[in-house]
């Protein structure tokens, strides 16, 4: 493979929760694109709200399907009307929210391949990709990792397995409603006629490269433990696992690859449309969480925790140890090696709705509340499960004073306060009992839309009583995509991820924590964790 010369530029895309986002990073990888397509207010007719529905049963959450093949082509108008010369990519990979599953009806793969010829391509020069692949979706809504309706199938399958621990040693977790293999298993309990017309299911990461690709992608080693499929020593699907979740299963997956896996050029659509050149790689796509460790180009040692729709800390791990928490996958960027993630669906979304009750609807407001407010905010402590949340499964609002009595309201400044600081201790304490701790030279790196917030990014680093340091980009998902793209051209030659991005910009220092802090949160972590206990016990949805 060439070396990477000059003009060239490469691309990571982002298929989150809420949005479709992009970067471009030139030769020296420094960004010169960023852009978005944000799904509820730039495609109202799929009537979304922060990107997904949430149905009747308050479980089952999904997303429309062709709203993401939708959102590529609005984002892909949008930068070509910008001036961006698509000519220029050498290479492009991307990301997808965790989890999702995407079910591509029988002979949709025949559909996929016309995006190849030119000739097919001619007979119709208006068609844009919703209209090309509208019937190709045997399933219209797509599962998503916000999605816990398939408690059953959990069940199922850690029995099937010997127990969740079994379970967690060969798929790196306990079974969880939001992973892949307990989704398709509700899909063919609940859908057999649907899940019969199934000639593959893809991830969100694995069906977007499908579209670049115009054939099915593979599934990526790292996103690929996020199914309970994988077992990750053979880094080969678990047969225990597939005949449990879906006998006959193996062939609609087709084998994982290693991440950095060149999957091939770019089909003739993007060449035509957008003017991408016929040498553009199509590099594998992995999940959001594993590109955003690469887009941090995180080192042993730091912690990273990503403030998105959902709020989610990663480490690079290097004797993996699954367990009844938190998750094990394949390193996306080093496939001998591992991370672990913990992840907390009460982020954003519920960041957002006290800033619109208790901080008068701004981020100004909100901001200004954390400042307003002492350190340990006077000993008042306060939980918020707008929605079931994963570490500690409960649900619900639940605000202690200092002397641990129940109280079923706090003044608006300190309700943010409690929110903030308890959302950071719960990542602390979570990351704890996972064996990690900090040390001198343990560096926080931030991401994720709030990490732009000064204010939040100074109670993390009180709380965790470490610097905190973030990258130039809130979208490292996509920053990590682009340069597992450049990568993924030299990986073959035996060239490192960490060799091949040298030259990326190195974190900047955002936060350092008071003189106070340590005193103060070792203590309250003492007592969070004995109250996140009184709240289980409290709270546990009934089985
Ligand atoms: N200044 C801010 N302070 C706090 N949160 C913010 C700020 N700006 C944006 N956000 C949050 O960022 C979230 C989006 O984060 P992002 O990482 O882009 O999400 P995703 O990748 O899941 O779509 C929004 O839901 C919003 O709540
Ligand atoms: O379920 C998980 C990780 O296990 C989530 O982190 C999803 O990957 C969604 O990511 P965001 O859209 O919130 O970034």
């Amino acid at each position: 493979m060439a070396a990477v010369q000059e003009r060239d530029v490469f691309l990571g895309f982002d298929f989150s929760t809420q949005q479709l986002k992009v970067v471009a990073v030139d030769s020296e990888l420094k960004v010169v694109l960023e852009d978005h397509v944000h799904f509820d207010s730039d495609l109202p007719e799929f009537r979304t709200q922060g990107g997904v529905h949430i149905h009747a049963d308050r479980l089952t959450v999904t997303s429309p399907t062709l709203m993401w093949v939708k959102a590529l082509d609005r984002l892909l108008d949008k930068v070509k009307a910008s001036g961006f010369d698509f000519s220029r990519v050498r290479a492009l990979s991307g990301s997808g929210q965790q989890h999702g599953s995407v079910f591509w009806r029988t002979g949709a793969s025949r559909t996929l391949r016309t995006l190849h010829s030119d000739q097919d391509l001619d007979r119709d020069l208006d068609r844009d990709l919703q209209q090309i692949l509208q019937d190709c979706f045997s399933v219209s809504d797509s599962p998503v990792w916000m999605d816990s309706s398939s408690t059953a199938q959990c069940q199922a399958l850690e029995r099937a397995a010997g127990g969740a621990l079994s379970l967690a040693r060969i798929t790196g977790s306990k079974a969880y409603e939001r992973f892949t293999g307990n989704q398709i298993a509700k899909m063919l309990q609940t859908r057999p006629e649907e899940f019969r017309q199934t000639e593959r299911v893809s991830l969100v990461s694995s069906f977007a490269a499908s579209l670049f690709l115009g054939d099915y992608a593979p599934i990526d080693f790292s996103d690929g433990s996020g199914m309970n499929l994988l077992d990750l020593s053979l880094r080969d699907w678990s047969d225990l696992c597939l005949n449990a979740c879906a006998p006959g299963l193996r062939p609609l997956l087709a084998a994982p690859v290693p991440s950095s896996t060149v999957l091939g050029p770019v089909c003739s659509y993007f060449v035509r449309r957008f003017g991408f050149s016929r040498d553009c790689s199509v590099v594998a796509f992995t999940g959001d969480n594993p590109a955003s460790l690469a887009g941090m180009r995180l080192q042993p040692g730091d912690i990273a925790v990503s403030l998105g729709t959902s709020d989610t800390v990663f480490l690079w791990l290097q004797f993996p140890r699954p367990a009844l928490e938190g998750h094990v996958f394949i390193n996306p960027v080093e496939p001998q090696q591992h991370m672990a993630l913990l992840c907390f669906k009460n982020g954003s979304l519920v960041r957002e709705r006290l800033r619109d009750e208790a901080a008068g609807g701004s981020w100004a407001g909100f901001s200004s509340a954390l400042t307003q407010t002492p350190l340990g905010n006077d000993g008042n402590i306060g939980f918020y499960f707008d929605v079931v949340e994963i570490l500690p499964a409960a649900v619900g609002v639940h605000r202690f004073d200092a002397l641990d009595n129940k109280v079923s309201s706090f003044p608006a400044h300190t309700e943010v306060r409690a929110l903030v600081e308890g959302q950071f201790l719960s990542k602390r304490l979570h990351a704890e009992r996972l064996g990690y701790a900090i040390m001198p030279g343990t560096r926080v790196l931030a991401t994720g839309g709030a990490s732009s917030n000064a204010q939040i990014l100074q109670v993390l680093s009180d709380v965790f009583n470490a610097p905190v340091y973030t990258i130039d980009s809130s979208n490292s998902a996509c920053l990590g995509s682009a340069y597992r793209a450049l990568h993924g051209l030299v990986a073959d030659s035996g060239v490192s991820f960490s060799d091949s991005v040298k030259k990326a910009a190195e974190p900047k220092l955002v936060a350092t924590p008071d003189a106070r802090a340590k005193q103060i949160y070792d203590e309250m972590l003492k007592r969070f964790g004995q109250l996140e206990e009184r709240v289980l016990q409290e709270s546990r949805p009934q089985d």
